[in-house]
């Protein structure tokens, strides 16, 4: 089985030694993603002069998805082609909002589906993050 690794221009530089996405045969791993842009700055967050962080649950998981779709994108994949979904919220009183913008993009026929809550994420204004398994053969 072929495999083959690739960190995506354009996109958010990876916070350690990993790839967006990964090739295994007909598998595409997306490894977790954020609400954060290309430039760091994140998607659902606003700071006020006191440096108080106010959050977006609906904004970030947009964000999110929508960072996955492009990722998918490089490989001539999208939000379509995805059968299994893994969600790390840090707070489950982001579950409602969360849920809500994800059945903007997914149905019951879209990818399984798991969601947990972590005690955090790696940057503290995350409240969600998101990977992600497509199955689009060659
Ligand atoms: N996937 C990881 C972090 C992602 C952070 C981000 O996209 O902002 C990781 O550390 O494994």
């Amino acid at each position: 089985m072929s495999t083959q690794a690739k960190v995506v221009e354009g996109k958010a530089t990876p916070r350690g030694k990993y790839p967006h996405i990964k090739r295994a045969g007909d598998f595409l791993f997306v490894s977790g993603t954020s609400s954060r842009r290309a430039d760091n700055s994140l998607a659902g967050v606003e700071v006020d002069a006191m440096g108080t962080a106010k959050f977006d649950i609906r904004a970030q998981t947009r964000a999110v998805l929508e960072n996955i779709s492009d990722i998918l994108g490089t490989q001539g994949a999208s939000l379509e082609d995805v059968v299994e979904i893994g969600t790390f919220l840090v707070d489950m009183s982001d579950f409602g909002g969360y849920n809500e913008v994800y059945g903007e993009f997914f149905d019951f026929d879209g990818p399984a589906r798991t969601t947990v809550a972590v005690h955090q994420l790696p940057h503290p204004h995350l409240r969600i993050e998101i990977k992600a398994v497509a199955y689009k053969p060659l």
